[in-house]
């Protein structure tokens, strides 16, 4: 069976042109005007862009004593209604697990997935075993991302020496470096005086992980990743100190790219004032929300390119589970959701107020993370032969955020009472349409993985460079080298 979208404009990261599109199979077969399919979907009106690409997601993940309430089902369906047709979610090894067994854990739970999806691996403790299943994960997994926590002390989080060890073995093996930038031990420092002070609250969650934690990690990964000779992927940029580290080395020619998330675009540190504890509690995540000064700046870099991507860390709890940390804010498991939201509210926010063109857009949601993930044209284009994992977009279509209509399955939204105006009116995963004029039609378990080669053209490039610009030891007449 065929289906043509008719009559809409298309918009990819570098061209707008008006032409139908023919999908056969799941992928694009052509792309022109008046071309005829079995099924026709009517895009007047509307935008025909590549599906989101959401790199950051945390489904039905163990994390402080509990599991994120959006499984790979949920999660994706509201992505998909969201306009996302690809989600990238995290593989957490237990301390002293395989990498491998981890990834047998979450190949079972993503069999219930409405689209693709990928794996990062992350890396969460150092040993031989690590070093040598990251080869087995790269080559014969295909999964070319692996995460450094440099905060969660006592739990996810991993040490310099061990972040360089990897971060070595990653450049030898082709593999890009991923950190959460935020210095673990300074914000249990600050965490254990808050508390002592009688700060409990939620409040006290911004306070004990203010800016500087977050700067001083990011330097120290890209100076790390520099050293390791890898390239570095900054999850989560939330402030002006990350982002003008990032931006630094980027001038450098550094291979380092930055992931502002849509919350810290859109929300602020205000939220954690309110008097109800909630309220409050239901955005606890680290990084925390900041300010309007910091969030100008993650616009500005979207807007100049030295930020890349925007994406979500969808890890969604039930206030039931934030009541976990009542009288201790260390105990609130830590995360947001934004699935459904992150297309709608960056177009509201970034397009409709001239931040951001459509094929800006475009390039931070889908195709430059499709490039760097390297699933790129599969994913993230329109062109013949790419999976059409499209999304019409309607600039028109407007709608209030609310808990109530949501597909999370989460009590609230962090965006509650939010007005969006673009939305999607059809959402197609591999050509099969999932969202159809407001109406969900996902298919549990149509999603299928998608697997990422290792030696990425950037990872040619800086090992190249690297290579040119390695130590060489100076020869000098008369005198033998020795050394072993
Ligand atoms: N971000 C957050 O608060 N929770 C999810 C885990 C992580 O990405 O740090
Ligand atoms: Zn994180
Ligand atoms: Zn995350």
């Amino acid at each position: 069976m065929s289906t043509v979208i008719k009559n809409g404009t298309i918009v990819t990261a570098d061209l707008t042109y008006k032409a139908d599109v023919l999908i056969e199979g799941g992928v694009i077969t052509q792309i022109g005007p008046d071309l005829k399919g079995d099924e026709q979907l009517d895009a007047t009106g509307c935008y025909v862009m590549p599906g989101g690409i959401d790199p950051h997601t945390h489904l039905e993940m163990p994390f402080m004593g509990t599991y994120s309430s959006d499984d790979f089902e949920s999660g994706t369906r509201a992505g998909l209604a969201g306009g996302t047709t690809m989600v990238v979610d995290f593989a957490l090894p237990n301390p002293g697990e395989s990498l491998l067994d981890a990834l047998k854990r979450w190949d079972n739970k993503s069999t219930r997935a409405n689209c693709d999806y990928s794996f990062h691996m992350a890396v969460t403790w150092w040993g031989e075993q690590v070093f040598d299943d990251m080869k087995t994960v790269i080559e014969q997994r295909g999964i070319n991302t692996f995460k450094h926590f440099m905060a969660y002390k006592g739990a996810l989080m991993v040490n310099d020496d061990e972040m360089y060890a990897s971060f070595k073995r990653l450049a030898e093996l082709g593999g890009i470096a991923l950190v959460h930038a935020e210095n673990g031990d300074v914000v249990a420092e600050l965490q254990a005086k808050l508390m002592a002070e009688g700060n409990c609250g939620p409040e006290a969650h911004a306070y004990s992980r203010p800016p500087q934690v977050e700067g001083e990690a990011t330097n120290r990964a890209i100076m790390i990743a520099d050293m390791a000779g890898v390239p570095l992927y900054v999850v989560h940029t939330s402030c002006e100190e990350s982002h003008e580290a990032i931006r630094r080395a980027r001038m450098q020619g550094k291979r380092v790219w930055g992931e502002p998330l849509i919350q810290h675009l859109t929300l602020d540190e205000s939220e954690y004032f309110n008097p109800d504890w909630d309220h409050a509690a239901r955005r606890v995540m680290s990084p925390p929300f900041r300010n309007k000064q910091h969030q100008d700046s993650l616009w500005a870099g979207l807007q100049s390119g030295s930020l890349s991507v925007v994406a979500t860390d969808h890890c969604a709890f039930t206030t039931e589970q934030k009541r976990y940390g009542v009288g201790d804010f260390t105990k609130i498991p830590n995360g947001t959701g934004g699935l459904e939201d992150r297309m709608p509210m960056l177009w509201t926010h970034g397009v409709n107020t001239g931040r951001l063109t459509p094929n800006e857009f475009v390039a931070v949601t889908s195709t430059n993370i499709a490039k760097i993930l390297n699933c790129y044209p599969k994913k993230g284009a329109v062109l013949v032969g790419a999976d059409a994992d499209l999304v019409v977009w309607d600039p028109e279509k407007t709608k209030t955020i609310t808990a109530s209509t949501q597909q999370s399955s989460i009590d609230y939204n962090v965006f509650e009472g939010h007005e969006v105006k673009g939305l999607p009116r059809f959402t197609l995963t591999r050509g099969q349409v999932a969202v159809h004029d407001g109406e969900i039609r996902t298919q549990e378990g149509h999603g299928k993985f998608v697997a990422r080669e290792a030696n990425t053209v950037v990872n040619k490039a800086l090992s190249t460079w690297k290579e040119l610009t390695a130590p060489r030891p100076v020869e000098r007449s008369g005198i033998p080298a020795t050394g072993v």
